[in-house]
């Protein structure tokens, strides 16, 4: 504990703040749940030590750029009306040290300047890990408060009856238990220690017992958790409370409590954030997305291809995670107070890795009509293409509209499309596979803390650095046998005449579709003195040439050159 265990004073005498350290125990057998589990130890600590209402949350690689950022914060969370059902107040992320054209989407604008904006006007944004205050009462599983203040009141003038059918009340959500949200009432616990429920020693013991079943063996947390207005026992002295701190970090602390599972932090995913936030918003809690003009925090992102992609090869497979997981959005949680958008949005932040697949078909579509001859647009009804094009127009619409009214540019927008495309065709789907092996085999995949660009490469060497991964090589292999399409049906064309070039453009015009949604990446896969690995080349051109000479084989479009009719014309040539 810096600035001694009693605190310096300022001129006025006042108590300084305090910085503690905190380093948990970890051992062998006892799983440390890495950030999340990180996360919880410091949220016993700081209630033991201080115990505030509010707490701020930054990642290692991630710091303070605004010093009215808490202030900005806290005028939400302290708001009369709002303030007690805010669970937490998210910042956007940004970010030091990408390249200005942003080449892969590091700053990710579409997310943080429309998404999340957009979930705001729902019941707010979701947890993105970082740059985010928490209202502490939130992190212990409660539920937001349903009446204003005076109903409160009312209900403790009438005593015992209101108590128990509050009671009822939270056992009909608790038989759910699994699948459904568990809610502890806060209204009903502090009014059972006030006296109006337990009136008997007994039923206070009781209660005390299942306290500790949920917040593990610390009496002292136990009682910090009861104090509505935070803070720490005046009686207690500075050395008690930290002997205290070191138990409750203690590596075993966690077994048979309900952290991680319905309080803190929760495990089981590696993006334990989105999980976090959602079990929040289940429960009934708003989120507040707050963005001053000066960004709040500030952080470091990878940018080269490689870690670029791991990073979102995490994320993807974080959502993966839950959607197999019994927190998926789509059943999880009906008896709670999610509202339908709420559900919908987190439903498409965990799905989205699937929609990889029909991606990936998309991409190889264009090469395959290329080197069969057949083309993959239909002959449509009238009514049917008009439906087409309203749906075509309504997406366009859509991107416009929201353009505008975020101010995200549209070059920012394209790069973010063409990293969805690279994303999609890569990290996306080895997620999908290895979300499948984990729920399907139980083999797990470990938490690679995403690499950093270092401080020193000022001319962003970083970006040009290759690194090699199993990652690249869908794409390469998309890349290839589209541009292999090209080079076939334009030299298809060539030998068959005019009549040909009329149905190439539509083809061509896919495939280049693809290509240039690719193009970020053959630029990163070229680095910046074409050093390719062979590896890459070797793997992506053989099943390029295997993929293509099969069709070839299968469907020679050699012999269908249309020149005079041999027969007919009987001369032998
Ligand atoms: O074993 C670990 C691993 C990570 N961390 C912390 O987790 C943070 C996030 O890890 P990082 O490697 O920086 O991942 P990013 O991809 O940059 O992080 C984004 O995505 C993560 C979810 O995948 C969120 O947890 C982060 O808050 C969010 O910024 C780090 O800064 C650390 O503070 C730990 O405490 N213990
Ligand atoms: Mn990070």
């Amino acid at each position: 504990v810096f600035l001694g265990h009693s605190g310096g004073l300022d001129s006025d005498g006042n108590e300084l703040p305090r910085l503690v350290y905190v380093s948990r125990e970890k051992r062998a057998g006892f799983q440390h749940h890495k950030k999340a589990g990180a996360m919880n130890a410091l949220v016993r600590v700081s209630a033991v030590l201080t115990n505030g209402q509010y707490m701020l949350n930054l990642d290692c690689d991630h710091y303070i750029n605004n010093s009215s950022a808490l202030r900005e914060a806290m005028c939400f969370l302290m708001d009369p009306n709002l303030g007690r059902k805010i669970c937490y107040v998210q910042f956007p992320q940004r970010f030091d040290g990408i390249d200005t054209n942003d080449r892969y989407a590091n700053r990710n604008t579409v997310f943080f300047d429309i998404n999340l904006r957009g979930l705001d006007g729902i019941q707010g944004p979701v947890y993105v890990g970082t740059g985010c205050v928490f209202n502490r009462t939130a992190l212990y599983g409660y539920e937001p408060p349903m009446k204003s203040k005076e109903s409160g009141l009312f209900s403790k003038l009438c005593g015992g009856r209101t108590s128990k059918s509050k009671s009822t009340g939270s056992k009909k959500s608790d038989k759910h238990a699994d699948g459904s949200v568990p809610v502890f009432n806060l209204e009903d616990i502090e009014e059972g220690i006030e006296g109006s429920g337990f009136d008997d020693e007994k039923s206070l013991l009781m209660s005390q017992m299942s306290l500790e079943k949920r917040f593990g063996q610390s009496s002292v947390f136990v009682a910090s958790t009861l104090m509505e207005y935070g803070g720490v026992p005046q009686s207690a002295t500075p050395e008690s409370l930290l002997k205290e701190a070191i138990h409750v970090i203690s590596c075993g602390y966690e077994d048979r409590s309900d952290w991680g599972r319905e309080i803190g932090w929760i495990y089981g995913s590696v993006t334990e954030d989105i999980l976090t936030g959602f079990k929040m918003h289940a429960r009934g809690w708003r989120s507040i997305y707050c963005m001053p003009k000066r960004p709040a925090f500030k952080g470091s992102a990878p940018i080269n291809l490689s870690d670029r992609l791991n990073q979102v090869l995490r994320w993807a497979l974080g959502s993966v995670e839950i959607l197999f997981s019994r927190h998926c959005p789509i059943w999880y949680g009906y008896g709670g107070r999610l509202k339908f958008l709420e559900r919908f949005a987190y439903i498409n932040t965990t799905i989205y890795p699937l929609t990889s697949i029909p991606l990936l078909i998309y991409c190889i579509l264009p090469a395959v009509c290329l080197l069969t001859g057949k083309f993959i647009i239909p002959q449509i009804s009238n009514i049917a293409s008009i439906w087409f094009i309203s749906l075509f127009i309504s997406i366009f619409a859509t991107g416009i509209l929201e353009m505008r009214w975020s101010g995200v540019g549209i070059d920012e927008w394209w790069r973010n499309e063409q990293f969805w495309v690279i994303g999609g065709i890569s990290a996306h789907l080895f997620a999908v596979f290895q979300g499948l092996l984990k729920v399907l085999a139980g083999i797990d995949t470990s938490f690679t803390v995403t690499s950093k660009a270092s401080d020193e490469d000022n001319d962003f060497a970083e970006l040009y650095m290759f690194k090699w991964t199993t990652l690249l090589i869908p794409p390469t292999t998309i890349l290839i046998i589209n541009l292999v399409g090209v080079v076939a049906g334009t030299s298809y064309a060539i030998n068959s005449g005019y009549q040909s070039w009329g149905p190439l453009f539509g083809k061509l015009f896919f495939a280049f579709w693809v290509i240039i949604h690719l193009y970020p990446f053959l630029k990163g896969l070229m680095g910046r003195q074409n050093r390719t690995p062979t590896i890459v080349v070797v793997w992506a051109i053989l099943l390029a040439s295997i993929f293509s000479l099969l069709w070839v084989r299968i469907d020679p479009f050699t012999t269908r050159v249309t020149g005079p009719d041999i027969q007919m014309c009987g001369i032998n040539c």
